[in-house]
């Protein structure tokens, strides 16, 4: 059996708006991770491009969680743990780098201990990990994905739009980590904004799957995370504001931020740099990349 495998993951944007924790979309942007598994024991650690430096070549490690969650479920064991990293996904900016991790050390490890867990396992653990579905789920299997979860098992419906759109994603300087973003949000919320939430989420899902794409200024509103969000977020609400300015269909936080993402058919550019212009008022750097819908998800390379 071969002793090393590549790995290539797309990064993701989840909740959309409305479907948090539900709604995830897998991104034209990639990690590579390479995993060679060995008998002599020790963890190796090489990161080119994002998180050089900052992520710890130790079992605190989520690639190496991953990996050691499937030796245990497989029961074959390695003590040598080898991984090189290439990274574009911008890690705790809102496009799911720790769903990428995860999914690229769940994928290599199966790929090396032969190949026994399908997609669907694969799902629930990555799941397990992370702590909630929608970013593992469009990693796995790109295109956009619904995932809810019962009794510890994640279930899943995929698709892709029938209509071409871009995602402008604005990515600024700052770290926000999903564990601080989600300190901020309510234990209850009232139920006329849960009743506005479910309106939402079900036009977000009717409209990508449609093709309706106009609806999407209204089917990205939300009031379950964002409201609570903003306050992390200098100048979310005018950068959002800008985005629908300069022509974008509608836009929203991506993940638990601070990334923000507008959706566009056309003028790209100039709906991110209204984005990052927005954003250097309130004295936020920020880039914009333009991205599509990745539609294969994880992949050995
Ligand atoms: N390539 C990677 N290898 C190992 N751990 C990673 C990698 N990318 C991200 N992580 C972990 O995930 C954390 C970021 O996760 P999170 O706060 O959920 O933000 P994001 O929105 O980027 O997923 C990092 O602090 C790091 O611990
Ligand atoms: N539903 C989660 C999504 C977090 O996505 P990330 O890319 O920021 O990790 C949340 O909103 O907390």
């Amino acid at each position: 059996m071969a002793n090393t495998v590549k790995v290539r993951v797309p990064g993701t944007t989840a909740n959309c708006g409305p479907g948090f924790d539900a709604v995830g979309i897998a991104c034209t942007i990639y990690n590579d991770l390479e995993l060679t598994v060995s008998q002599e024991a020790g963890i190796s650690l090489e990161v080119t491009g994002e998180g050089a430096g900052a992520i710890p070549a130790d079992s605190s490690n989520v690639v190496v969680k991953a990996i050691q969650m499937v030796m245990d479920k497989t029961g074959q064991h390695y003590k040598g743990i080898s991984l090189r990293m290439k990274n574009n996904i911008p890690l705790s900016r809102g496009l799911g780098s720790s769903a990428a991790a995860i999914v690229g050390g769940l994928v290599a490890a199966n790929e090396l201990t032969g190949n026994r867990l399908n997609k669907e396992t694969i799902l629930d653990m990555a799941t397990a990990i992370e702590g909630h579905p929608d970013n593992v789920a469009p990693a796995i299997f790109g295109g956009i994905t619904v995932s809810i979860m019962d009794s510890g098992h994640a279930h899943y419906l995929r698709f892709l739009p029938p209509v071409d759109f871009s995602m402008v994603a604005v990515i600024p300087e700052f770290n926000l980590s999903t564990r601080a973003a989600r300190k901020v949000l309510p234990v209850s919320i009232p139920f006329a904004d849960a009743v506005f939430n479910v309106s939402r989420s079900a036009l977000l899902i009717g409209s990508l799957a449609t093709g309706e794409l106009k609806l999407l200024l209204h089917a990205l509103e939300d009031r379950l995370h964002q409201p609570y969000r903003e306050q992390l977020i200098p100048g979310m609400a005018q950068v959002l504001a800008a985005a629908r300015q300069a022509g974008a269909l509608g836009a929203a936080l991506s993940g638990a931020g601070p990334c923000l993402l507008a959706f566009t058919t056309e003028n790209s550019d100039e709906v991110g740099r209204a984005m990052t212009k927005a954003f250097e008022i309130h004295k936020v750097q920020a880039k914009y990349q333009v991205l599509k819908i990745d539609r294969q998800g994880a992949i050995i390379i």
